[in-house]
């Protein structure tokens, strides 16, 4: 029996002031209490004999922290170590001195070892405009080992000068653009090599595996480890890692791969993949990148969540109305059509990277910090969202009429009359008792009018009508706003007086710019730099494990097949390069009774 008295929201320690229970089920689910009370001073004392509850364990949980428990419900204090561990300091175990201990004889010793880093694809987009900035710029921080050998291998064949050249247009420092950082360049760059070879010839790894061998030659003494990077697109990945495994690997030290998104192209190509990898590499080598979990603000979503006490209580179907992640970009493929016209918009970025910060607003509070921990409550969540449908998609195609060759279709190396979106927009539902009926809305778009990855959470409108004589319409939301990029920012649109002797009511902001808040700001390291050092401490916490990606992959491949099937139908439509994407996407919001916010 349930009763309705008995809702999540008031499930917690402000509202149950007492427990007290004798017989207790504990491995029946659903357990039955025979008694449970509500007691406390002012309020008269009322006792609901049978209740239902859900087997859950408590121990952890912030809501149940410090509950005066008389008789324990469902745990014994002496079961609950990691909850006094929490007492004791609030980020739990990251602060246990015999942990930190270890962590730091690791990354000593990281720092100690030579280390090989190979480049796959580094004639590439993202190896020219991120990977190679970020082991610079973790070289110019003297954050890589004393010791290192860069190698940048792709089939493109390219003279060592001129592979430097092109790595050097994009390395900076950051913060100090003076000689230092010229010095720190012309030191960097001797250090890069490039060789030409292809993805599926032995023979080419034999010459790559030779080169790191003279390296390693030079450290007689010492252990010498190998980091693969593969910034190439995943239909490459089997060759390659087949090759590493042969031909590749070290003797010496660790062998780690990092892999980067998307992995596979839907459900059975992920794990089509995933088994055949698993012939080569054991998933303590894998390291599965999503750079947006590495970025800033990404890495705050917990913080802000689970260290405020003022957010999780509204963080919920009562309270909130509508949550957007949307991701603009002002540019279009630029180059990049032998990966991006596979692949789209839909797996370059919402199955990954928005899909991962979705994860992290929904998801439940996890037992502790660990990497397991938090991967494991991600899976939870996304394990709860209905898989996607084509008709909950509005698909989008760039195209400039003042400049045709900055069409997408004009792209060299895309094929004629590609169906491959630049823009999507979706809606997701999830299935789970905090969030049913709040839409999650996605959108992603390239050649827009601005770049920009933020999240909106807009709350419920205020109801009663205090306010009915001074405001019209309805009071707008609040909205709490985190902008991941660019201009890190986290603020809360609220309602208030303006000043004065006016009685008007004004938006205003209640505002955290990291810009003016933090005089280190500027030094934010990107997400990159962040990540591949992680790589090279093998601290995993930010990597995607293999049963996320499953349950990623999920969500979207009932939609990406419908969408394949029946590809007349779901033509993208055509929006103008610099604007705002189709209005369909308009509509689709509005369906669920939201607007897409814009501006600030
Ligand atoms: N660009 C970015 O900002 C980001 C990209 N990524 C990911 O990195 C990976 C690579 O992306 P990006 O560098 O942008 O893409 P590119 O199109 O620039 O591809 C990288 C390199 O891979 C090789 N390549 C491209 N297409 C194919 C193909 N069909 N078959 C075999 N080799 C191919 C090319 O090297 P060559 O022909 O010389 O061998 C190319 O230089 C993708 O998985 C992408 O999702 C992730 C985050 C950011
Ligand atoms: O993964 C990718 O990300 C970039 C955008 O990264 P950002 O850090 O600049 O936001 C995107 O351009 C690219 O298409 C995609 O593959």
């Amino acid at each position: 029996m349930w009763i309705p008295l008995f809702t999540t929201s008031l499930w917690n320690t402000n509202t149950i002031h007492l427990w007290k229970t004798k017989y207790i089920q504990r491995r029946a689910s659903p357990l039955y209490l025979p008694l449970l009370e509500r007691r406390s001073s002012s309020a008269p004392r009322f006792t609901i004999p049978c209740i239902q509850a859900v087997q859950v364990d408590t121990s952890t949980d912030s809501q149940w922290n410090n509950a005066p428990l008389e008789e324990p419900l469902m745990t014994t204090t002496s079961e609950r170590p990691s909850v006094a561990k929490q007492n004791n300091n609030h980020l739990g175990n990251t602060l246990d001195p015999s942990l930190m201990d270890s962590v730091k004889k690791r990354k000593q010793r990281a720092k100690e070892e030579p280390l090989c880093i190979v480049v796959v694809g580094a004639s590439g987009d993202l190896a020219k405009k991120k990977t190679f900035p970020a082991l610079f710029s973790l070289y110019y921080h003297d954050l890589l080992p004393n010791d290192f050998l860069i190698v940048g291998y792709a089939r493109r064949p390219m003279s060592q000068e001129d592979f430097r050249n092109s790595i050097m247009e994009s390395l900076t420092c950051r913060v100090i653009d003076g000689p230092q950082c010229q010095q720190k360049m012309d030191e960097f760059l001797p250090k890069c090599h490039y060789m030409s070879g292809m993805y599926n010839k032995t023979e080419d790894f034999v010459r790559l595996d030779q080169l790191l061998n003279n390296f390693e030659q030079s450290f007689p003494n010492t252990r010498v480890d190998r980091l693969y990077y593969l910034a190439v697109p995943s239909q490459v990945f089997e060759d390659v890692v087949h090759h590493i495994h042969y031909s590749g690997r070290t003797k010496r030290g660790w062998n780690r791969i990092v892999m980067e998104k998307p992995f596979g192209k839907d459900t059975t190509s992920y794990l089509q993949l995933r088994n055949s990898l698993r012939n080569c590499i054991s998933e303590d080598e894998i390291y599965r990148i999503d750079h947006y979990l590495g970025k800033e603000l990404v890495q705050n979503l917990m913080v802000l969540r689970f260290a405020n006490y003022l957010f999780e209580p509204l963080w919920n179907r009562d309270h909130i109305a509508s949550i957007q992640i949307v991701f603009k970009e002002n540019f279009g493929v630029e180059g990049r059509a032998g990966y991006f016209d596979e692949y789209g918009i839909i797996r370059d970025i919402m199955q990954n990277h928005l899909l991962q910060v979705m994860a992290l607003l929904g998801m439940e509070q996890p037992v502790t910090l660990h990497a397991e921990d938090i991967r494991d409550e991600k899976v939870k969540f996304l394990r709860c969202i209905r898989p996607l449908k084509a008709s909950d998609f509005v698909l989008g195609q760039y195209r400039d009429r003042q400049n045709p060759q900055r069409s997408y279709l004009s792209e060299p190396g895309i094929v004629n009359n590609s169906h491959t979106p630049t823009f999507a927009a979706c809606v997701f539902q999830v299935n789970n008792r905090r969030w049913s009926g709040v839409p999650f809305l996605m959108k992603a778009g390239k050649a827009l009018d601005e770049r920009k990855a933020e999240i909106r959470i807009q709350f419920q409108s205020v109801p009663g009508g205090l306010f009915s004589q001074i405001v019209s319409s309805h009071l707008p939301h609040n909205e709490l706003v985190i902008r991941v990029q660019p201009d890190e920012a986290i603020y809360m649109r609220i309602l208030s007086k303006a000043p004065g002797f006016t009685s008007r009511l004004e938006e205003a902001r209640l505002n955290l710019f990291y810009r003016t808040a933090w005089e280190d700001s500027k030094d934010i390291p990107d997400a990159y730099e962040r990540l591949i050092l992680d790589v090279i401490h093998g601290e995993k916490s930010l990597f995607i494990r293999d049963d996320e990606l499953e349950v990623a992959w999920n969500i979207f491949t009932p939609a990406l097949k419908e969408m394949e099937l029946t590809q007349d139908a779901w033509k993208p439509i055509l929006y103008d390069y610099g604007g705002r994407g189709p209005v369909e996407s308009d509509y689709l919001a509005a369906k669920y009774g939201v607007q897409w916010s814009e501006g600030d």
